[in-house]
């Protein structure tokens, strides 16, 4: 019988020996021992002769060999990623930047290239010149970064083409055949447009330059539509092109190292798991706050405003991830199954639940902040919320009555992601009296920060030392910084690394995104329809104060605003 073989947790668990394992250097480092172990307990324990391990060699010998076979393979096939928008600020900002990490990590197949697609006409060496001005080594002095770019750079091309131009992406793809070489081609788009575009993009690009003998894959940037229907539209059109298999729906928090380590600490944690339920937890918070306004983003922003653009998906997502069951297992179909049954399990909002605001110009230390409607972009009379916060809830054994906090915002006192989990008290405390007469602040609050300064912290009781018997809170204090002395990486690192690789787990399924759009959509709706005006709260403020009032109807503090830095 052959062994059992436990698959890596990391970041490819789905891949297996398919024609997905047409073999890259990530593969080699993370899971070369899964690969290994595999072959020579899997195949080899079936009694493949010449094996090496029937061969009788060591373990050194084994590795030589099996680097020996990827080799062969990597030389024989390609990977080509195209930027479709790579004039754009997300490309420049974020895709190009990951993909160099990526590189200079030594994580991207021996045969890659890099081509951008967008209407500006740019030549090869315009391109490299704008994206060279935001490629960093990531880790503080490490060497050779400026030799590593320049071979970054020599592997990125442009072609200048409209997006529902057939015959311009046929143009690209004679482009990535000439640079292909006959090899075996896999084929990664990224579509970092607006999202009128996306479904002209995707015909294009799986008609005229999908991969004839590898794969094709397309990362789509969010918004996934507006509302329930136009995101079922959108759905529905992709599909007409592509497979769900096909499609990477790409939210980078699910890329960010602390969501990622949620399942980790209450999973692999023995003392987390038994009080993930109503039974010990009081509620929990989604928090995020940016410190700046829409600048630039406004023409965007105001068709979305702040529940489309973080609830509906980061912190939804979030959401999902820590409310689930145990999943069968890591691989991404048993863990997205999970989440759309949290998903499912929630009541839609309602408006009584939700609070929204909108920023207002501000004068703070001689300086002068502007509003979200003297942004040039956001009409004059706009009342897109720049803030929202609300109240949600799972109808599930597990969770009910308990409140799902969130809250959003831009232009406010600080940049912060965090989620915050509030325990029960504890009953019969024996240490009562010593709390005074507010025994909310006594009880253990859980903090996950996702950003910025990652760390997880624990608050607890503690007796101040000395010979009285006074107590005070404090942290246990997982600081990343001091703990862990690499570099983050950044989620989008993550998430194309994983694109690359097959790995689903951390993208929106379309299930998960109907009924994430179920949840929001009624409410939007009426929003809309009945134009509630936004509380306005003056930038670099705490927000709105009606923020506190929805969280007290469900007895609630938030846990970002208790002072000390919280
Ligand atoms: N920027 C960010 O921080 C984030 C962005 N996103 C999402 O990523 C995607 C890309 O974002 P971002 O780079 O900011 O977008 P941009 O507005 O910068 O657009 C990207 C490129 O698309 C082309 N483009 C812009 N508007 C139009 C239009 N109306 N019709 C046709 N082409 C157009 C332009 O290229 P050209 O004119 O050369 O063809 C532009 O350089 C969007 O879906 C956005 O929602 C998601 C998270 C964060
Ligand atoms: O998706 C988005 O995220 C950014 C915030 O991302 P972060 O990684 O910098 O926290 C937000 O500014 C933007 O409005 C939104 O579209």
């Amino acid at each position: 019988m052959a062994a059992q073989i436990t698959p890596p947790s990391s970041s490819s668990s789905s891949l297996a020996f398919s024609s997905e394992f047409n073999v890259w250097k990530p593969m080699r480092c993370c899971f070369f021992k899964w690969v290994s172990q595999f072959l020579t307990r899997g195949l080899l324990g079936l009694g493949m002769d010449g094996s090496p391990l029937a061969k009788g060699i060591n373990p050194e010998e084994q590795e030589e060999f099996f680097i020996d076979i990827l080799d062969k393979e990597e030389a024989l096939s390609t990977l080509s990623i195209t930027v479709v928008g790579a004039s754009g600020d997300l490309a420049k900002k974020k895709i190009f930047p990951a993909l160099f990490a990526l590189y200079y990590e030594d994580c991207l197949p021996k045969n890659f290239i890099v081509f951008g697609y967008a209407r500006t006409k740019l030549t090869d060496e315009e391109l490299r010149n704008i994206i060279s001005t935001t490629l960093t080594c990531r880790i503080d002095k490490r060497e050779n970064c400026k030799h590593k770019m320049e071979q970054f750079l020599k592997r990125c091309f442009y072609h200048s083409g409209e997006y529902n131009s057939e015959e311009n992406f046929a143009e690209l793809d004679s482009k990535l055949k000439k640079k292909e070489a006959g090899k075996l081609s896999n084929r990664l788009f990224y579509l970092s447009i607006p999202p009128n575009i996306f479904v002209d993009v995707v015909r294009c690009a799986s008609m005229k330059a999908s991969s004839a003998n590898g794969w094709t894959r397309v990362i789509v940037e969010k918004p996934f539509g507006r509302d329930s229907e136009s995101s079922a539209e959108l759905t529905r059109c992709l599909k007409k092109y592509l497979t769900e298999d096909q499609i990477f729906r790409i939210d980078h928090y699910l890329g960010k190292e602390l969501v990622e380590n949620l399942s980790v600490l209450r999973f692999s944690n023995l003392i987390f798991e038994p009080l993930w339920s109503r039974n010990y937890i009081r509620n929990v918070q989604f928090i995020f706050s940016e410190d700046f306004g829409t600048e630039g983003r406004g023409g965007y922003f105001d068709n979305y405003g702040i529940i489309r653009d973080i609830m509906q998906n980061h912190l939804l997502q979030i959401l999902a991830l820590f409310a689930m069951e145990t999943p069968v297992s890591l691989d991404a179909e048993d863990i997205r199954n999970e989440k759309v049954k949290v998903l499912r399990s929630m009541k839609p909002l309602e408006l009584e639940d939700v609070i929204i605001g909108q920023y207002k110009g501000h004068n703070k230390g001689g300086r002068a902040y502007p509003g979200y409607i003297d942004d040039s972009t956001v009409p004059k009379n706009s009342i897109t919320p720049t803030f929202a916060a609300a109240a949600l809830f799972i109808n599930n054994a597990r969770w009910d009555g308990v409140p799902f906090l969130m809250k959003a915002g831009k232009a406010l006192h600080r940049k912060r992601a965090e989620i915050r989990v509030q325990f029960r008290h504890v009953p019969g405390n024996l240490y009562k009296r010593n709390f005074g007469t507010d025994l909310d602040k006594a009880t253990n609050e859980l903090v996950l920060r996702v950003q910025p300064d990652e760390a997880i912290y624990l608050k607890i009781n503690n007796k101040v030392p000395g010979l009285g018997m006074r107590l005070d809170r404090s942290d246990l204090n997982l600081l990343y910084r001091a703990r862990y002395p690499t570099e983050i990486p950044d989620a989008y690192e993550r998430l194309l690394l994983d694109a690359i690789a097959g790995e689903r787990r951390l993208f929106i399924r379309s299930d998960e995104l109907d009924a994430a759009w179920s949840l929001f959509t009624p409410l939007l709706k009426e929003l809309e329809a009945k134009k509630i005006a936004p509380e306005l709260y003056p930038y670099g403020s705490r927000g709105p104060v009606g923020a506190h009032y929805l969280a007290a109807k469900y007895n609630v503090r938030w846990g970002d605003l208790g002072g000390e830095d919280d």
